[in-house]
């Protein structure tokens, strides 16, 4: 691992201390590089408790660190160390057990929503419970939207003359109600404990001592509590800290990335910190035209021998006129054209927008769906059944188990601590029995899911179940494929994912699929035009990560002949 280390990249893992920032661009080895440094800060570790916190944003992205360093070195990162998630961090180490000390709930927190699980409060449409899941709490004690789409909210945030509107007040209260009852979601506890090191900077100052080295990968997608959070435990004497980062990729789904902060800390520690442009994944001609979208000045030097000089140009075209399944197959006949088998490992074919999926999919596009308001436990029971049958019997247990939680005690969320008291109250192999019976006991997923909720209701009526199952008034039809399949690509040929999916991902072809707007709206078109580039704009650079994955082909599919000449304006002259 450390001989074909490059000497900038030596310098990295060999040479740096204090704090700095390794500036870098797709492919340029930065989860190479780090483990690297890994591998040879632990080998070379004297303290027994005292550790490095080696952190990123996703568990994808920390456990892709954990595969490097034991497929090549077998090392495993273990106490006195620390490998997983920036926020997972936070919640061990602060809020999980202080949260209690600054949320007037008098006990240890729980976390809900995404990504520690669904969250359903609320009777009706318009109730404020409903929105505890997608709101927090900003560092300057505004009440924000913690998702990007809006259309969730039975209301708009602003008034017409630009001040907040009076159903903000209304979600306050009820985000204080579910603090009290020791509820959080990620984003609370972020902010939460940014608010704890701030009135106790104990906790902080033990941080940096029980942990003397903190590496951030991912950094760009740190967000704004999360790098104050940061700055606390800097502020509190931590001496060692490396962020790793490319701000042209900042994206992240459940975050603001605040990739200009990233930026900050590289200015601030600009003597100490490295820039690393040398490309080691993809083509020249693939780093040419995807440097068009940033504002950097030259593209990076495409460096690895086996593809460097590639000669495909990457190509733009269009999906409305031939339709997305000419378009796949042209893509696919490109591949075998240049030696490119088509597995999952090699080929992807990713998207910004589920609908294209389901375009793939040949599924139809649905814009609602049959779940009704408090009682979304019914949507976890189907699943699961129709996971059962596809033979994912542990995710549909898990499913089922909760929902039936649900369910029988009308509750909106149930916590690992919920179950475990439930579990215990009946014994575990009762317990077991039970969840099995019922998963039985369910129709099997086919048809359409109004007769399947009926039938699934008196059947464990029948099996003195008692579970009030309904769906939303007058919902249409729906089969099981329509509103289950589309969660799985496992039959198909390629990798079929969002962009997010495939971040830090190497293929050796990639098509990315885009529509005429990003999710939050706005029209790629005028984005071009007007000039905007990575840095500008969060849709852009999610755009950017995927055209930069693939090591030779890359194609771009446009939905319409105006969008392909503004894509192939920017890209390609
Ligand atoms: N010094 C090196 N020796 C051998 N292979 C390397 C080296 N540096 C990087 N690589 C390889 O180059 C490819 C890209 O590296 P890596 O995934 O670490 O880049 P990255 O900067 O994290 O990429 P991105 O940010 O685009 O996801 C990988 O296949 C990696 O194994």
């Amino acid at each position: 691992m450390f001989e074909s280390l490059s000497t900038v990249q030596r310098s990295i893992v060999f040479e740096k201390n204090g704090r700095f920032v390794v500036r870098a661009c797709p492919g340029s080895g930065k989860t190479y590089t780090t483990a690297a440094r890994l591998a040879y800060r632990i080998q070379n570790w004297s303290s027994p408790c005292k550790g490095i916190a080696v952190l990123s944003f996703t568990n994808v992205a920390w456990k892709e660190i954990q595969k490097m360093l034991d497929g090549r070195l077998g090392i495993t990162i273990n106490y006195p160390h620390h490998l997983g998630t920036l926020d997972s961090f936070i919640n061990k180490y602060i809020f999980l057990p202080f949260g209690h000390l600054i949320m007037g709930c008098g006990k240890r927190p729980t976390l809900v929503g995404e990504p520690h699980g669904t969250w359903s409060a609320g009777k009706h449409d318009y109730d404020y419970d409903r929105y505890f899941d997608c709101t927090s709490i900003s560092v300057n004690d505004e009440t924000i939207p913690t998702t990007a789409d809006l259309t969730r909210f039975h209301f708009k945030w602003r008034n017409k003359d630009g001040s907040e509107s009076g159903h903000v007040a209304r979600i306050r209260e009820a985000k204080v109600k579910y603090w009290g009852q020791g509820y959080a979601t990620q984003a609370d506890a972020n902010y939460f404990s940014y608010k704890l090191l701030e009135k106790y900077p104990n906790i902080a100052r033990s941080i940096a001592m029980r942990f003397p080295e903190l590496v951030i990968d991912e950094a760009q997608d740190t967000s704004e509590i999360q790098m104050r959070i940061i700055d606390k435990l800097i502020f509190n004497s931590l001496e060692n800290v490396m962020l790793v980062g490319d701000p042209d990729q900042a994206i992240f789904e459940w975050n603001d990335a605040r990739p200009d902060l990233f930026l900050e800390k590289y200015y601030l520690w600009e003597e100490n910190s490295v820039i690393l442009d040398e490309n080691r994944r993809s083509s020249q001609k693939i780093c040419n035209v995807t440097n068009k979208l940033t504002s950097r000045a030259y593209p990076s030097v495409a460096v690895s021998e086996s593809v460097k000089d590639f000669e495909h140009v990457p190509v733009i075209v269009c999906y409305k006129q031939d339709g997305i399944h000419t378009i796949l197959d042209n893509f696919l006949r490109l591949c075998e054209k240049h030696q490119v088998e088509v597995n999952p490992e090699n080929v992807a074919v990713i998207f910004r927008s589920k609908s294209i999926q389901n375009l793939i999919q040949e599924q139809p596009e649905r814009m609602d769906d049959p779940w009704a308001v408090g009682n979304y436990f019914v949507r976890d029971l189907a699943k699961g059944k129709y996971l059962a049958t596809k033979g994912n019997i542990s995710e549909a247990y898990r499913l089922v188990e909760r929902a039936v939680f649900k369910g029988l005690f009308k509750r909106s969320f149930c916590s690992a601590s919920d179950l475990e008291a439930w579990v215990s109250s009946k014994g575990f192999v009762r317990h077991r029995k039970d969840i099995t019976s019922i998963m039985a006991y369910l129709p099997a997923p086919t048809g359409d899911i109004n007769n399947w909720v009926r039938k699934a209701e008196r059947i464990l009526r029948a099996n003195n179940i008692s579970l009030q199952m309904t769906l939303k008034r007058d919902c249409g039809e729906y089969s099981f494929e329509e509103l289950f399949k589309t969660t799985t690509g496992d039959s198909l040929r390629f990798r079929l994912g969002t962009v997010h999916t495939v971040k830090g991902e190497t293929f050796e072809a990639v098509l990315l699929v885009l529509k005429e707007k990003g999710a939050q709206g706005s029209f790629y078109r005028t984005m071009l035009t007007q000039g905007k580039k990575t840095y500008d704009d969060e849709e852009l650079r999610i755009a950017y990560v995927g055209m930069t994955r693939p090591r030779k082909l890359l194609v771009l599919a446009v939905p319409s002949d105006q969008s392909k000449a503004v894509w192939e304006q920017r890209l390609l002259q």
